[in-house]
């Protein structure tokens, strides 16, 4: 039996010299080496490719369903953003956009997209998408982009210091380690570390102060973590880019309002708006790194705000959103 390792030591072990685990290859790839073009991102051969059905009408399909069963928030912007983006000429890039989640998404059914022309300016053009299930809205989304333009204004902040994805590990590989180490855990945690492993989530994440973002001790609600789509997308568009960005920029953001509260547990979340500004080009199949923290919880609610970061330093986009959390105390359970 493995012995057992502190928090830190079963996070802090570096890749290279660790030994393989039980049913672990040790050829096996580093998760960092570049995926080869057959192995496409289903985000753009699935998730991200609507059905067109009329002028202005998508239908979207899902692919990763949360545990909570409603669909993931991020599914239901990329989707809405690729609808809107699909109205608007070639010369125009996506700034931002803005949406509420009025309505629980349905995993049961897919999801139309009904897009309405809202404005076209010289610079600006406006759109408005609203997603549809069961003839009612789950998501009011309004989506501007605008032709490429210079300005001798610009500045961005700078992004923090981190460890290279290259020397983090994967959640997946965490939740591993964290199985093999813990011999004493619980079989509810088990069970519930092993559905995360079973998750088809198409992210790939490297938490840099995996404690934190696990919840494994108080933290300040900061949290950074490498993130990118699983799978090649390639050069593509920047719209495309921006549209799997919109998806994975819902990841892991409104739990950031949790990390100071290790003594609640959340029994109700949800986002319930988002915003978005894309700020400059980037490869969302490349390793961004995610920098959220929140300013501020109260009423039941919480605000999150994130920012990505390209690997080079450039600040590839902001996110804010304000979501619903109730929480209750955690009980501590016999491990018996
Ligand atoms: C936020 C809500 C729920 C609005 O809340 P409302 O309270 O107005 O709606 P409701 O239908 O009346 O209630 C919803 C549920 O909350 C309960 N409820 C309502 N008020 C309550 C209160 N004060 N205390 C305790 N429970 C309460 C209701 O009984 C009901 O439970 P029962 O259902 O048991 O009857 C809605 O707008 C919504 O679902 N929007 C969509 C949110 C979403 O899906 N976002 C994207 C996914 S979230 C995501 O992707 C984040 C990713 C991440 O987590 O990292």
């Amino acid at each position: 039996m493995a012995g057992r390792k502190t928090e830190e030591e079963v996070h802090s072990v570096s890749r290279s010299s660790d030994p393989p685990g039980p049913g672990e290859d040790s050829s096996s790839q580093s998760s960092d080496a570049p995926y080869p073009q057959d192995l496409r991102s289903v985000l753009v051969t699935s998730v991200l490719n609507l059905e067109e059905l009329d002028v202005d009408l998508y239908r979207g399909t899902h692919h990763w369903v949360p545990h909570t069963q409603r669909l993931f928030g991020g599914q239901i912007m990329g989707q809405a953003l690729v609808a809107a983006a699909k109205s608007v000429s070639d010369n125009l890039y996506a700034h931002s956009l803005h949406c509420y989640f009025v309505r629980a998404g349905d995993p049961k059914v897919p999801v139309l997209y009904q897009v309405d022309r809202t404005r076209d300016g010289r610079s600006f053009t406006v759109r408005s998408v609203k997603a549809i299930q069961h003839g009612q809205p789950i998501l009011i989304c309004q989506a501007s982009f605008q032709v490429l333009q210079t300005s001798p204004l610009q500045h961005q902040f700078t992004m923090p210091v981190v460890p290279q994805p290259e020397d983090l590990l994967t959640a997946e590989e965490l939740i591993q380690r964290y199985l093999r180490y813990k011999p004493d855990l619980t079989e509810n945690a088990r069970e519930g570390l092993n559905k995360l492993l079973a998750n088809e989530v198409p992210i790939e994440i490297k938490p840099v102060r995996p404690a934190h973002f696990h919840r494994l001790a108080p933290a300040e609600p900061k949290r950074l973590f490498w993130a990118r789509a699983r799978g090649y997308i390639g050069e593509g568009t920047m719209k495309l880019h921006c549209c799997v960005a919109a998806y994975v920029s819902d990841f892991a953001l409104l739990g950031t309002v949790l990390l100071p509260y290790s003594e609640y547990k959340a029994y109700f979340t949800a986002s319930l708006d988002h915003a978005m500004w894309f700020h400059s080009t980037f490869r969302s199949d490349e390793w961004m790194l995610y920098e959220c923290e929140s300013p501020w919880a109260g009423s039941s609610r919480g605000l999150a705000q994130g920012r990505l970061w390209r690997r080079d330093g450039v600040l590839a986009a902001t996110c804010s959103q304000e979501g619903v959390l109730r929480v209750k105390p955690v009980t501590h359970t016999s491990k018996l």
